[in-house]
């Protein structure tokens, strides 16, 4: 998370990034400018919200003439890897998917074998796996065990 998402729009679309997300705590005056930034570097907009901050805050911009395509529950507070997955934040993604059923849905912070399939039943598409990937002896394996896990989910949506 930084709190000044729009100074890094421009180096991150020149440097070639095909998506940028920003936290909508750090954007409440500016998201729509950074919206049409974003897109206008040919990148895909999402938005992220912490553990503590409510759902309803993104519905603006996933409702606007120009929206964001993705929204990023966060499942650890942000900061570092290796924390251990909050399910209730599981609430979030069945909301949104219920509101939204075709909005990308992320989901970011302790997924791995034993907490993809709450959120790939919840309806989360996307899936940010760090320590439970770069950790396991065959990394492979468990990045086929999350791609199948969101595959059968999405059977569900
Ligand atoms: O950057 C963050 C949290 O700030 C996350 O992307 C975590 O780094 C994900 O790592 P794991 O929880 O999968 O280890």
């Amino acid at each position: 998370m930084v709190t000044n998402p729009l100074d890094y729009v421009e180096p991150l679309g020149k440097a070639g990034a095909s998506g940028f997300t920003f936290h909508v705590e750090a954007s409440k005056d500016n998201w729509k400018e950074l919206i049409q930034r974003i897109k206008s570097q040919g990148m895909k907009p999402g938005v992220a919200l912490k553990p503590g901050t409510p759902i309803e805050d993104v519905y603006p911009l996933v409702e606007a003439e120009n929206p964001v395509e993705m929204v990023l529950v966060m499942t650890v507070a942000p900061g570092f890897g290796g924390q251990k997955f909050m399910p209730e934040m599981m609430d979030k993604v069945r909301i949104l998917r219920k509101k939204y059923p075709s909005l990308d849905i992320e989901v970011d912070g302790g997924l791995g074998p034993s907490t993809i399939d709450m959120a790939a039943s919840a309806g989360a598409n996307c899936i940010v796996a760090g320590s439970s990937v770069f950790g396991a002896p065959e990394p492979a394996q468990v990045i086929s065990l999350l791609r199948n896990s969101v595959e059968k989910g999405q059977q569900t949506h």
